[in-house]
């Protein structure tokens, strides 16, 4: 069984409200490591990536909050996923905001010749720096894999684009911008909102998500924002959207692709300690990451 290396990154600077950066030290107290040794796996534990301070002197060349320090941060991520991958290790990512996405992909994509991705959350997350409402960069980590936006953000790692647009399936989508739509019209992404997840039920959702990646691509990362869910489920998030996923079709979907065994790399983004209710948030990511690791009653 692969060894599994967990990667804390305590980034908050990809969006605006504090908090954030605690993300990895919250899933950490909720037992992650433990969680997963009890599945037989070797887990080790690698620590934070360091991430910088944001620049005081406001952006002048464009509208992107902390451009440099998030970049900076993307590319110290990169490499190390990407050494944990060559070590033939399973790399999980604890962020810190969805911006860590960028460095994460930039580590994974150069193993894969087609690498499919799963994008499970509220938000699309396709935004570039001329779509943007805010200018937080974790609005826009799913673009610039595609290779979509600033070029210090397309370029982390030195190649682009990390991903295909085909190879893009995003879950639980409820909250997308103009700009977004258009894109994921322009480009065919495929898209699960909540509509279609009410409608064909969550089971159908996964069985035809397994499916097309089995059928066309060689890995796959699971990029798992915790605001995917619905808010009474993990209210630990910095921009909510009522009307979510459940906890319980959350594990469904977990052990789906547990049992599919296509999932080669994860992250799990945006929990929030100091907006969350004792921890809850946390803790229903490190259940729902037992259940992606092969957790089951029976
Ligand atoms: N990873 C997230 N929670 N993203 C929220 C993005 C919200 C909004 N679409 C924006 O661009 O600002
Ligand atoms: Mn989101
Ligand atoms: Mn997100």
């Amino acid at each position: 069984m692969k060894k599994i290396s967990i990667i804390g990154v305590p980034m908050d600077l990809g969006q605006t409200r504090r908090g954030v950066d605690m993300g990895p030290s919250a899933i950490r107290y909720a037992g992650v490591v433990e969680r997963l040794e009890n599945l037989n796996y070797e887990v080790e534990d690698i620590g934070d990536i360091e991430i910088g301070r944001a620049e005081r002197v406001p952006n002048t060349e464009s509208n992107l909050k902390n451009l440099k320090a998030v970049a900076e941060g993307s590319e110290k991520l990169a490499a190390v996923v990407d050494k944990v991958i060559q070590n033939g290790d399973f790399p999980l990512v604890l962020g810190g905001d969805h911006s860590i996405a960028i460095g994460t992909l930039a580590g994974v994509g150069k193993h894969y010749k087609n690498l499919g991705v799963i994008w499970y959350d509220a938000h699309g997350d396709l935004n570039t720096a001329d779509t943007s409402p805010s200018g937080n960069i974790h609005g826009m980590p799913l673009a610039a894999s595609m290779g979509l936006g600033h070029p210090t953000l397309t370029g982390i790692a030195g190649y682009n684009p990390k991903v295909k647009a085909e190879n893009i399936i995003i879950i639980g989508a409820r909250s997308l911008d103009e700009g977004e739509k258009e894109l994921i019209r322009e480009k065919g992404i495929k898209v699960y909102s909540m509509h279609e997840i009410d409608r064909l039920g969550m089971t159908r959702v996964m069985e035809e998500t397994i499916a097309y990646f089995k059928e066309n691509t060689d890995g796959v990362h699971l990029s798992l924002d915790l605001d995917g869910l619905d808010p009474h489920d993990a209210p630990g998030v910095g921009t909510p959207v009522i009307g979510g996923i459940s906890y319980r079709e959350s594990h469904l979907a977990m052990e789906m692709l547990a049992e599919a065994e296509i999932i080669t790399s994860a992250e799990f983004v945006e929990v929030n300690p100091i907006l969350d209710e004792k921890n809850k948030t946390a803790t229903v990511a490190v259940a729902l990451m037992g259940s992606l690791l092969g957790e089951k009653l029976k």
